[in-house]
């Protein structure tokens, strides 16, 4: 069953859902052709433009900050409410993951996309699921297909828990994949720890108490996605991931020096270039819920940073959060990859306003969830966009789930 968007009949699959269901993305044989199916053209309004000037995202050196200093943590509290109230994107460096780490997850990836689609498929991922080997989402969507490769699967920080990623990969991909298996699993727990310790800059930058969202995701149940998007001989009619701001909760992206991604800034497309140094960290529609509830905005702070809670708020009041708005471009010759982990909270963790915000001025912005709930939308109901968390929060109310 295609989905494009929600709807509240069945889909009774057409002809066309067969036919859509037999169409595969193998692009080292799409390569071939000099045109791409109808399926990866994307509407005049939503394709790629020719230029895309380069957005000069901040730059926050983390060092000071994880060392204990306190002025540097303030100072990167500071760049990260900044960035927060222009389009919520920034870039960290001297982050304290391994950067062999990063080389060999990257190594790794090569390794397993440049695989025959018949081994790759063996992780196949199953309509309604988010986790395993997805090629171009065939079968998934009726149009504006993404052309990009993917794997994905979950991360649990639950320290009870076995090594979720390590065990996932072994068992989907066989037993020589044992050290891929051990590289992501390392990986995903230093994402883990990257975002949780950026949690606290958050906090900070919002003028709330400094362990707040570290503790609401310390057990956190996260995604790792690794996208891989061959070169198309039409890029300027495709697009490698649409238009959309993640509905999770924060994400960290290391993309490789090719260079793709895209943010959409006072109302243009602009570019992040490569940084094999950096990470990329944007919040999304999960956290932005989140950060409505700042109701003790610390006194001191209060007249700095209380903006960043008033955009959010306002922001999310209007439900829509402009910024945070992001796609990722494809080329003519080059592969390109990106590795993006998903903060996510567990699964019973309640995402709800607290009282103190919500009073005859500002009502209820969204129903009270739980990310799997949003989770299961994006995955059954609705191909996540820029409007996913307003969509959703109409279909909790009129009770779908
Ligand atoms: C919860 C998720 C759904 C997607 C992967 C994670 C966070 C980002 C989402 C996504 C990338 C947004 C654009 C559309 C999407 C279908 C994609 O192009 O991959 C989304 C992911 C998904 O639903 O698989
Ligand atoms: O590949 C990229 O640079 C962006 C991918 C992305 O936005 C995503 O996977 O959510
Ligand atoms: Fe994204």
């Amino acid at each position: 069953m295609a989905i494009d968007c929600v709807s509240t009949m069945p889909h009774h699959p057409t002809p066309r859902d067969e036919e859509q269901k037999h169409l595969v993305f193998d692009a080292s044989l799409l390569n071939y052709h000099p045109h791409i199916p109808k399926q990866f053209i994307w509407p005049d309004h939503e394709k790629p433009s020719v230029t895309a000037p380069q957005l000069h995202v901040p730059l926050i050196d983390l060092r000071g900050f994880l060392s204990g200093d306190p002025v540097a943590a303030m100072e990167a509290s500071r760049l990260v409410g900044e960035a927060c109230q222009h389009h919520g994107f920034f870039l960290v460096v001297n982050h304290g993951v391994d950067d062999m780490l990063v080389a060999h997850a990257h190594a790794y990836m090569d390794n397993f996309f440049e695989l025959p689609l018949t081994d790759k498929q063996r992780a196949h991922r199953k309509l309604g699921e988010h986790c395993g080997y997805a090629s171009s989402f065939t079968g998934r969507f009726s149009s504006k297909l993404p052309w990009k490769e993917t794997l994905s699967f979950r991360y649990s920080a639950d320290k009870n828990s076995s090594k979720t990623v390590q065990d996932y990969l072994l068992h989907k991909l066989g037993d020589e994949f044992k050290h891929f298996g051990k590289v992501y699993q390392d990986y995903c727990e230093a994402m883990s720890k990257l975002s949780l310790a950026i949690m606290e800059l958050l906090a900070m930058s919002l003028g709330v108490r400094r362990s707040h969202f570290r503790e609401f995701f310390e057990e956190n149940e996260s995604i790792m996605r690794l996208n891989y998007y061959p070169p198309c001989q039409k890029p300027d009619l495709a697009l490698g991931t649409g238009p959309h701001c993640d509905p999770t909760s924060l994400t960290i992206l290391h993309q490789d020096r090719v260079g793709g991604l895209q943010v959409f800034v006072d109302d243009e497309w602009r570019s992040i270039s490569p940084n094999l140094e950096a990470f990329v960290v944007n919040i999304g529609d999960t956290f932005k819920v989140n950060t409505i509830f700042i109701s003790n905005i610390n006194p001191i702070l209060h007249n700095v940073y209380s903006t960043v809670a008033s955009v959010c708020f306002q922001a999310l009041a209007n439900g829509r959060y402009k910024s945070c708005l992001h796609r990722a471009v494809v080329n003519r010759h080059t592969t390109r990859k990106s590795l993006a982990f998903f903060l996510c909270p567990k699964g019973d963790k309640v995402v709800a306003p607290p009282t103190e915000l919500v009073d005859a001025n500002n009502p209820r912005v969204y129903p009270d969830f739980t990310w799997p709930m949003l989770l299961e939308f994006t995955q059954k109901h609705y191909r996540a966009d820029m409007n996913t968390l307003e969509v959703f929060s109409n279909w909790v109310q009129h009770s779908h789930i």
